[in-house]
């Protein structure tokens, strides 16, 4: 990528503010749709000081962010959250693109691996937690009930057993809770930039300041819990989970005289990153997944009749039973699909001006990965408005293939060196819950008053997007 090039096509917006005032910041997937139907998969806008730059086609995106030379446009920009609440920009998500950093991300995915999905004694520990999930539900068995409380508390407990290897008690779903819903507030886009350019706010009596203390409150309870403790009890050789696992490999590279990147304030930032990335994702990937099954009972059908033939009644569902069960898979790729919970990427920074497609995009321009509108691409999907399983299986029933082209234009997870390290343990979790509710349970619409719609576009806005609250009633079978 060279320098130089014609100037990106887009909204011109007002002197000063730019675009600012057209947009709902916490909607800004709908804004980016619009204008990407105006003026196409590349476009760029001005919010205030900020240049934007969207990209709203699979082709386009993974040029950008995955060719030779794309390293320039994977970095992260500064935030008032980055700076004050992850400690100058530590962890993963908000880390700037360099050696520490994608060391440190290493570092996490092996943590995942050496205590996530698929692992026995995290399974076993995850299984207890799925068994409180199906009683949950069958003490409310033939009565409407709100879902969220339920999947709320198994995927924080799950996240416990994945930190330090059990759920110690009831206090550690509500301290993942805290942390997730404290931070929430910060992330809008106008609360960030004030905090950012008055930082003294943090100190004063007034609401910004009241939401920045509430959340330094949830993450000293949150560290202490899952940093702290750990750390007074960690046993070298008896890793528990995946904060030991990071203290084991902190010791090793003080061993090996490698490069240092794990230092305790990056671990702590680790634990935070996982919830930021995690609970809200799954929680409402696993929520919508279950209105849209409301909404499309004979996929229920489909998903218990795989259930049967290839795990059978007398045991759970494992992920080693993933494989053979394509239609159960092609149901959550496509409701990853409809849905599409992280609508936008996280946005990355040009560390320099480069030219790309005969354009240029400035040194530190924000670049968005326009996930929405590439996943609801009438030309790559036909009817993307309608859910249909069927498109990601071949005549025989079988899973398309990941290279397949539809299979290429999913980003649910972003794609190239910044995309999302938590897509298996994710994936894996969704699958675990469906097909063991499913197993035991017929869900069905709530008797009384009507189910509120499965159309993403009417979801409540944020980061992730949520369906509103909604009853379900489930018959055990
Ligand atoms: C359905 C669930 C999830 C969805 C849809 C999702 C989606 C995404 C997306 C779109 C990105 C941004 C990629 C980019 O900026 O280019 C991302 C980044 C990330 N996600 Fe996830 N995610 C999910 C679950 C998780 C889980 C369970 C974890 C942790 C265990 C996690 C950890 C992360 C981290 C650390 C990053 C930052 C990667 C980087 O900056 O290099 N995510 N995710």
């Amino acid at each position: 990528m060279l320098a130089r090039g014609k100037s990106l096509p887009g909204p011109h917006g007002w002197p000063i503010l730019g675009c600012l005032l057209e947009v709902d910041p916490s909607r800004l997937h709908l804004s980016f749709d619009k204008w990407a139907k105006q003026y196409g998969p590349l476009l760029s806008c001005k919010m205030a000081t900020k240049k934007l730059v969207v990209i709203s086609c699979p082709r386009l995106v993974k040029k950008a962010l995955t060719e030779k030379g794309s390293d320039v446009l994977n970095d992260r920009t500064e935030t008032s959250f980055s700076k004050y609440v992850m400690d100058n920009a530590k962890g993963v998500i908000f880390g700037k693109y360099e050696p520490t950093t994608i060391q440190l991300k290493r570092h996490m995915k092996k943590g995942l691996k050496m205590h996530g999905q698929g692992v026995p004694q995290f399974e076993t520990m995850a299984k207890k937690e799925l068994d409180k999930l199906l009683k949950s539900v069958e003490d409310q068995r033939d009565r409407d009930f709100n879902p969220r409380e339920f999947v709320a508390k198994y995927v924080a407990n799950f996240v416990t057993i994945l930190y330090s290897g059990s759920v110690l008690d009831e206090t550690d779903a509500k301290v993942i809770w805290e942390y997730n819903d404290a931070i929430k507030v910060l992330l809008d886009a106008s609360k960030d930039t004030m905090l950012l350019t008055f930082p003294f706010l943090r100190f004063l009596p007034t609401n910004i300041g009241r939401i920045y203390r509430s959340i330094m409150e949830a993450k000293e309870e949150l560290l202490k819990k899952f940093f702290q403790s750990n750390k007074e009890t960690y046993q070298p050789g008896q890793e528990r989970g995946l904060v030991d696992a990071l203290f084991k490999l902190q010791s090793e590279e003080k061993h090996d005289g490698e490069m240092q990147c794990l230092t305790d304030p990056q671990i702590k930032a680790i634990i935070q990153d996982v919830i930021f990335g995690g609970i809200g994702s799954v929680t409402n990937s696993i929520l919508s997944i279950l209105l849209i099954l409301l909404r499309n009972h004979e996929c229920v059908n489909k998903i218990y009749q795989e259930i049967v033939n290839v795990v059978g009644l007398d045991r759970y569902p494992s992920l080693q039973d993933r494989p053979a069960m394509p239609y159960t898979e092609a149901v959550i790729l496509e409701a990853l699909r409809y849905i599409t919970p992280v609508p936008i990427s996280a946005p990355h920074r040009a560390m320099e001006e480069v030219e790309f497609e005969g354009y240029t995009i400035p040194k530190d321009a924000l670049i968005f990965m326009n996930i929405w509108t590439i996943h609801h691409d009438p030309s790559i999907w036909g009817d993307p408005w309608i859910f249909r399983p069927e498109r990601f299986l071949n005549e025989n029933g079988e899973l398309l293939p990941v290279e397949h082209s539809l299979r290429q234009s999913l980003v649910i997870f972003g794609t190239g060196p910044r995309s999302c390290v938590g897509e298996g343990f994710a994936k894996s979790r969704i699958f675990l819950c469906l097909t063991t509710l499913v197993q035991k349970f017929d869900l069905l619409p709530p008797d009384v008053g009507t189910l509120i719609s499965d159309d993403a576009r009417t979801f409540l806005p944020g980061g992730v997007l949520r369906p509103a609250d909604f009853n379900v009633r489930t018959v055990a079978r």
